[in-house]
């Protein structure tokens, strides 16, 4: 039984009446009655035929081929609308699902665990049409083909009336073509890691050519023909997979077509003796031929095909579900919503002790045995190559992950034994991926609500004073919306932070905040940073070491571990990696005077 509810196909039905009771119920029955109505047909044909040769009443016989006849043609499209609206539902339900199971966990492990990325990519894609049909045309494919099973089901009951063997024998024989196209591969190998990896390049290489985000590029790099040829082929490439994998191999058609015809050989044979042998009327015969035709419909297999492709979405989001909860998991927090040592507002000391920390699935430690203690209200720089860990660090303060070994500590309280909501409501960050919400400039600032007056202020504390107006939807494509620059966002971030400083933030966390900003802008919104988050704890990571200098102290991050540590003076006298990149940096600006004799280079 386990095994059956774990089957694809079982999952699908199972999501239909979750998706919703009515419409899946409707479906249900219309998809029976569809099936049964072939043989009610042929029925009324034989008594048709039979009140004829007794010269009886035909009104009775007539009535029920006409109602049969109208039922057949008016349900199709009825069932056709009932199955778009429940595949449109289905799909609903399972973006839903899979919204909740990436959205639930306190972590983001989940999200960057490259196990879960394949189920993710197709429970997150499914519906596009790329890689199959969207699921309402699933689901309209997976009723016609249940109606043509039911008919040949209901076909080969009817013919038990003219014996018992007969139904058996056909349907024994026609079920061998599923066995046909089994062994053509077609539901095999449409799926095999080749088929999916050619649709992968195929969508990527269609990506390139068609999204705006790669536009520029292509163009000045003379690629646009290069990602046309490219999407060609390889989409030429999938189509040829994709008809090996559903060519008919001769030597098992050969052999189900034997079956077919021998088992219909003697079924039409056993038929047509009994009607010559008087033992089988006139109407009677009619029926038992027709049925004996319709058992056919359930030849083929196409259900299993269709099936295969609907249910790869619901078994994506029900198996995503289960395992992305413990993958984005943290240790359970057992304090109330602020339990740190110190006040629930004003800066907070940060003790990093023996922290070693790897992401899910990698064998290369990000942090081996990191020490480091952040004062209360004191500002330190991070600086170190890529992938030294900069930004790890920060999400590890953030509680997006938690340490492997080794513990960050809060005032004096380890970060696992803290409330995670309550932890990050106290903390204000600029990641280097930043958010960008198609919201008003207001909510972009404040998702949470504040004070105008703070928005005001952040904004102006972040350069952004004259930006919009507050209510202007930062997105194109909305009645009065804009879109921004680079710059122009980051700023918008920077005053996100700023503002959260204003609610009561207790720490910092900047990573590259100004990278996008023009060095005169840099130069003056970094005064007004930090003179806004002055006593509150803040963390910057950069590469600009003017921007780093300004910093209380400064730490070298490399191999996982601190390196060097103190004020921008006191690494400088040291002499070591600090004085290299500084200089490294400082020797390409030269220049401290623009054009208009203002001096920005603070190196
Ligand atoms: N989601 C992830 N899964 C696996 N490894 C990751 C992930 N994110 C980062 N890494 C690895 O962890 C290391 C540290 O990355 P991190 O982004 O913290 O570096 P960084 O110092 O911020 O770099 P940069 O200066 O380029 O921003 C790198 O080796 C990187 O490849």
């Amino acid at each position: 039984m386990a095994g059956l509810r774990n089957r694809p196909e079982w999952q699908f039905f199972a999501v239909l009446p979750k998706a919703d009771p009515v419409l899946a119920t409707a479906w249900w029955l219309l998809l029976l009655l569809r099936g049964a109505l072939p043989a009610v047909f042929a029925i009324a044909m034989g008594w048709l035929i039979g009140a004829v040769q007794h010269h009886d009443e035909l009104a009775g016989p007539l009535t029920l081929m006409g109602t049969t006849f109208i039922l057949l043609q008016v349900l199709t499209p009825v069932h056709q609308a009932v199955s778009a609206n429940l595949g449109s539902r289905v799909a609903a339900w399972l973006n839903d699902e899979l919204a909740r199971a990436c959205v639930e966990p306190p972590g983001i492990g989940h999200l960057e665990d490259p196990e879960l990325m394949e189920d993710l990519t197709v429970a997150r894609e499914f519906d596009r049409g790329q890689t199959g049909p969207p699921m309402y045309m699933n689901v309209d494919f997976t009723a016609t083909s249940l109606v043509e099973m039911v008919g040949g089901i209901a076909a080969a009951v009817v013919l038990f009336g003219f014996s018992w063997w007969a139904p058996l024998v056909l349907v024994v024989a026609w079920s061998a073509t599923h066995w046909l196209l089994r062994e053509s591969g077609v539901w095999r190998d449409r799926n095999t890691s080749e088929v999916r990896s050619a649709q992968r390049h195929a969508d990527y290489a269609y990506q390139l050519a068609v999204e705006p985000g790669a536009a520029k590029e292509l163009r000045l790099f003379g690629l646009a023909g290069w990602a046309v040829e490219r999407f060609t082929e390889r989409r030429r490439r999938l189509f040829e997979l994709q008809y090996q994998a559903t060519r008919l191999r001769e030597r098992p058609m050969i052999w189900s077509l034997l079956i077919v015809a021998v088992a219909n050989g003697v079924v039409f044979w056993a038929l047509g003796s009994a009607a010559v042998g008087g033992s089988l009327a006139l109407d009677r015969l009619v029926v038992f031929a027709q049925v004996a035709v319709g058992v056919s419909s359930i030849a083929f297999g196409g259900l299993n095909w269709v099936l295969d492709g609907a249910a790869a979405p619901v078994v994506a989001v029900r198996k995503l579900k289960p395992a992305m909860a413990p993958a984005g998991a943290l240790s359970d927090g057992a304090g109330p919503a602020w339990s740190g040592g110190g006040s629930s507002r004003g800066p907070v000391e940060i003790r990093i002790r023996e922290l070693s920390f790897s992401y899910p699935r990698s064998e290369r430690p990000v942090f081996d045995g990191l020490d480091l203690t952040i004062p209360a209200g004191s500002s330190l720089a991070v600086v170190g190559q890529n992938g030294a860990g900069k930004t790890t660090l920060a999400k590890l303060l953030c509680r997006l992950y938690d340490p492997g070994s080794g513990s960050i500590e809060v005032d004096g309280v380890d970060l696992r034994n803290l409330d995670v909501d309550g932890w990050r409501s106290r903390v204000a960050a600029v990641f280097q991926d930043f958010l960008r919400l198609e919201l008003s400039l207001r909510d972009n600032v404040a998702p949470g609500g504040a004070p105008e007056a703070d928005i005001v202020a952040a904004l102006a504390d972040a350069g952004a004073g004259d930006l919009a107006d507050l209510e202007t939807r930062l997105a194109t494509g909305y009645e009065g919306g804009t879109d921004l620059s680079g710059g122009q966002w980051q700023r918008v971030a920077l005053a996100r932070a700023l503002c959260a400083v204003r609610q009561g933030a207790g720490l910092v966390l900047l990573d590259e905040p100004t990278a996008q900003l023009d060095v005169r802008g840099e130069a003056a919104i970094f005064d007004r940073i930090l003179t806004a988050t002055r006593g509150v704890t803040t963390i910057l990571v950069s590469h600009r070491f003017s921007t780093v200098r300004h910093a209380d102290r400064i730490c070298v991050l490399e191999h996982g571990r601190v390196v060097e540590l103190g004020s921008h003076d006191e690494l400088m006298a040291l002499r070591g990696r600090y004085r290299t990149m500084f200089d490294l940096q400082a020797q390409r600006f030269t220049a401290e005077v623009d054009e208009e004799g203002m001096s920005y280079d603070t190196l």
